[in-house]
């Protein structure tokens, strides 16, 4: 029988990536963070409830906590980005040099320091662009499909493991350059998640309220992206941000979810980590300078931790 594949965080992304792993019958356990929480999937009979338009499905899946104990050979971690490095050290006892590891985490800092923190093992990183959200504990509602691009930043080849997606029916791809992708996914990010929270609006009113600085902000992003090697002209990167904007113009951001929940953003990994990148590579980014600092206001406001 082939080792279990394990999920660390139970939260909206984790559930959906568990529930197409025990439909397709793979040997599937989620890491959840607390003794408490373990007890509670357990009191529900390791129920994990799928929503997919009006069709509900139920799995059965086992839930444990990082002090297990049994060896974990390949983990996909699905905390959000700020909690990665905790998650990783509560379970790091667990790895060993066989280990593999994909990160879902949006933004990016969170893969790098996992990269770092891990150096010896295979670190892959994702770009998902599912959307999905928990009706309850043990109950996820996949709320948008789309591509999940998997890649490895060091650029080794593709490991035969990942064939448990294409059992999962996830829709995927290897990406040789997942960094760009990331990159990429950053930039759409800053210029849509941030205006959102700002003016608490749907994606699709960004532009309304951007008005003239959209497009030195446009700009900026492109400067920053050329100077992470990612080679994309700003008429391009303005056209992908206007797209995503139209295609998502009703939906509220990621961002903007979290700060309307009370919940601590993604900030000092979306525009926090652009900042950063501007800063060492030497760039006058105005614009951007003034949302990070206007969005950090609003949370130090909100009462919301600023990274
Ligand atoms: N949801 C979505 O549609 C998408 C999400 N993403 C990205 O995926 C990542 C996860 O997002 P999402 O699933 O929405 O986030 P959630 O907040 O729904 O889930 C995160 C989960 O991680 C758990 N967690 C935190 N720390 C630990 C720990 N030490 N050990 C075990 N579990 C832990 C949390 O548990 P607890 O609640 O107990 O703290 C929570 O259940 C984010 O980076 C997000 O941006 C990307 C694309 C789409
Ligand atoms: C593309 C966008 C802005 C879609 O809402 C997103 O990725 C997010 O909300 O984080």
């Amino acid at each position: 029988m082939s080792e279990p594949l394990h999920i660390l965080g139970g939260g909206s992304l984790g559930l959906l990536w568990a529930a197409r792993f025990a439909r397709a019958g793979i040997d599937c356990r989620l890491i959840l963070r607390t003794p408490e929480a373990a007890a509670r999937w357990r009191a529900e009979h390791h129920q994990l409830v799928l929503e997919q338009g009006n069709r509900l499905q139920s799995y059965s899946v086992p839930a444990e906590t990082a002090e297990a104990g049994e060896p974990i050979s390949r983990l996909i971690v699905a905390t959000k980005a700020w909690a990665v490095a905790e998650a990783l050290e509560g379970i790091a006892p667990r790895l060993h040099a066989g280990s593999q590891l994909l990160l879902l985490q949006n933004g990016l800092g969170s893969q790098q320091a996992a990269s770092e923190r891990f150096a010896d093992l295979p670190v892959l990183y994702a770009s998902v662009t599912d959307g999905a959200w928990k009706r309850d504990n043990n109950h996820v509602v996949w709320a948008g499909s789309g591509p999940t691009q998997v890649g490895d930043p060091q650029q080794r080849p593709q490991p035969g493991w990942l064939s448990m997606l294409d059992q999962a029916g996830v829709d995927w791809q290897w990406q040789p350059d997942i960094l760009s992708v990331l990159w990429m996914k950053l930039a759409v990010n800053c210029a849509i998640n941030p205006l959102t929270v700002l003016h608490d609006c749907p994606n699709g009113d960004v532009l309304r309220h951007a008005a003239d600085d959209f497009i030195p902000l446009v700009q900026e992003l492109q400067a920053l992206l050329a100077s992470q090697g990612v080679a994309v002209g700003a008429a391009e990167l303005e056209q992908r941000i206007r797209g995503v904007i139209q295609a998502t113009a009703a939906n509220s951001s990621s961002m903007r979810q979290d700060v309307q929940a009370g919940r601590r953003t993604e900030i000092d990994f979306i525009l926090g980590h652009a900042w950063r990148s501007a800063r060492s590579a030497g760039l006058l980014t105005p614009v951007l300078d003034s949302l990070y600092h206007r969005l950090q206001t609003h949370l130090h406001q909100s009462g919301l931790p600023l990274n």
